[in-house]
């Protein structure tokens, strides 16, 4: 836990009542976070975020967290000698892939993440997409960005089919806090390994969440200069995805933001996870925090 000791009490109180306003307007609203591999390396950022997700629920709102693990995903590739491949921010994934990544999304990182919320003072349950038949998947057929007569063979990337929400509902109900880790099964209950921000996205829109937020290891989306652009209309994305100022995890991560957006959801943001607390100063004050993507 950060020291705080040395804040004024009176500059601590205003802080404290700033947040007022954000707490009664989300009271009961469902915050869908997404907690991204590269954010989550560091144990006191680990420990921050568990706190801020109990702090979200014990005012009232429906924290529910999808969690990444690219980076302790690659790891564990490497100890068995085997390197990721991407293609258009998709690991591709062989059978022997989808074994390491169910074992360490769902073994490791989803249970790391349930800890550290319980540990917090909350009451996390650790889902996969499996459980309640929460997501349906197929075979991702990833068309070329540049030449849609081109498909890439990704292996068993997933594409969502459906996403059957009752299992979500039902835990943030009975105040759990769902962790869920991005795997899919199929209609041969075959395993499909779906990119984490597009789980997120998708999640988000169909339990019509107030707030996207995804947390990633860059200040928010930068122009091409590496400067941080606060603002991004759906023409501004095009742009951006044509002249390649957009690459790798982060054309998912937009993507998706840009769909939720579009379909409903309030606000979508993507921010810094590096800044400690970074999701409790951007849904509990009035400062703007990384890049907000709007449906038009
Ligand atoms: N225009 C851009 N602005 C910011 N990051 C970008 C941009 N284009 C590509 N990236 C890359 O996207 C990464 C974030 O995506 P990803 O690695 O999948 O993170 P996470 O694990 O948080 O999902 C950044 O670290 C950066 O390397
Ligand atoms: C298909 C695909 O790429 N799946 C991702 C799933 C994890 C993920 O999305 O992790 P981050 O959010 O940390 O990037 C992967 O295998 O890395």
């Amino acid at each position: 836990m950060t020291d705080v000791s040395n804040i004024a009490p009176r500059d601590k109180a205003e802080i404290l009542a700033q947040a007022l306003p954000y707490i009664r307007r989300f009271h009961g609203k469902t915050m869908v976070i997404k907690y991204g591999g590269n954010a989550m390396t560091d144990p006191e950022l680990q420990a921050d975020f568990a706190e801020d997700v109990v702090l979200l629920k014990l005012v009232g709102m429906n924290p529910v967290v999808v969690h990444g693990g690219g980076p302790q995903i690659e790891q564990a590739l490497n100890r068995l000698g085997k390197k990721g491949e991407f293609i258009q921010g998709m690991r591709v994934t062989d059978a022997e892939t989808m074994e390491v990544v169910e074992w360490v999304l769902a073994g490791e990182v989803q249970q790391d993440i349930v800890g550290l919320i319980n540990q917090a003072g909350g009451k996390a349950v650790g889902l996969t997409g499996r459980d309640g038949g929460l997501i349906r998947a197929r075979k991702l057929k990833l068309l070329d960005n540049k030449d849609p007569n081109k498909e890439h063979d990704v292996g068993q990337v997933g594409d969502i089919v459906t996403i059957d929400p009752s299992v979500v509902m039902a835990l943030q109900d009975d105040q759990f806090i769902p962790v869920i880790s991005p795997i899919g099964f199929g209609e041969n209950n075959e395993s499909y390994n779906i990119n984490a921000d597009v789980v997120a996205s998708k999640l988000a829109t169909v339990l019509s969440a107030e707030k996207l937020v995804l947390l990633t290891n860059t200040p928010g989306v930068l122009d091409k200069n590496g400067q941080l652009l606060t603002d991004l209309t759906s023409r501004e994305i095009d742009e951006l995805f044509a002249d390649g100022t957009i690459s790798g995890g982060m054309l998912p991560k937009i993507s998706g933001a840009l769909d939720a957006a579009k379909a409903g959801v309030n606000a979508v943001h993507i921010i810094d996870g590096r800044v400690p607390h970074a999701m409790l100063l951007e849904i509990l004050t009035d400062q703007a925090y990384g890049t907000m993507i709007r449906s038009h």
